[in-house]
């Protein structure tokens, strides 16, 4: 039967490495996808990871109609097994219900990939709906950790390295941005809710790299 699988997890925890892994794979059996994504940092129509891999991409922006794109490319001789869509967050409620159409009118696996929650500890429209209507919610292998060592479960903003809790829900950027840019850090809940980056914490590396001295 096929599937809309949702793979969410924080930024920077491997969701676009494995969408072009997913998308590598199949395509090396001959299989041919259909790869969307919205915002992606690497611009507009790109699926980029941080390991340095990047794709083309069709843009979903507003508006965007997902399922009428698709019958059109197949009504015109496209082929496409299986869709791939990044950044799904920042889908429409309806776009998300348009990639549910395309696996149930279409019989083909839909792959998204996305973050669930924003700054606020608020749930993207885009992920609700794909909460709501996914068969499947995979969390990433891979874990992203908090600078305490704890697995990162939330995405904190810094402006001007101060971690803020209001602002627009939609600011494309990146973790390990300088401290004057609009930046963001995954913490694990306890630190979010203390608005504890690692900057304020004054937090160094998890490993020290010097033994603590024995006072004998
Ligand atoms: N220099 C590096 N060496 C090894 N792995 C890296 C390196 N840089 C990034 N990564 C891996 O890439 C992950 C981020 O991948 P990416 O697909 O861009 O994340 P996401 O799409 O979830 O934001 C990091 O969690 C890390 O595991
Ligand atoms: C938390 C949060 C993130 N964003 C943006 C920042 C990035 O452009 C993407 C996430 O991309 P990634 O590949 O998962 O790192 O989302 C945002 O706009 N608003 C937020 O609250």
């Amino acid at each position: 039967m096929p599937e809309l699988v949702f793979f969410s997890g924080t930024m920077d925890c491997g969701k676009s490495t494995l969408a072009l892994q997913i998308e590598h794979n199949r395509s090396a059996r001959g299989l041919k996808g259909m790869i969307y994504t919205r915002d992606d940092r690497a611009g507009e129509g790109k699926l980029s990871s941080r390991l340095g891999l990047v794709t083309d991409a069709v843009e979903a922006g507003a508006g965007f109609d997902l399922y009428g794109h698709l019958v059109g490319h197949l009504s015109q001789g496209g082929r496409c097994d299986y869709v791939i869509a990044d950044e799904a967050q920042f889908l429409a409620p309806e776009q998300i219900d348009q990639l549910a159409r395309i696996v149930d009118d279409l019989g083909m696996d839909a792959y998204a990939f996305g973050i669930t929650t924003d700054f606020r500890t608020r749930l993207f429209p885009g992920s609700q709906r794909l909460i709501e209507l996914a068969d499947r919610i995979e969390q990433l292998q891979v874990e992203a950790l908090c600078w305490c060592g704890a697995r990162a479960t939330h995405n904190a903003r810094t402006v001007g390295g101060e971690m803020v809790v209001e602002g627009a829900q939609v600011v494309v950027g990146d973790v390990n941005r300088s401290a004057e840019e609009i930046g963001y850090e995954v913490l694990c809940r306890r630190h979010h809710r203390r608005r504890m980056t690692s900057a304020s914490s004054h937090a160094g590396a998890l490993s020290p790299d010097v033994l603590p001295v024995n006072g004998g």
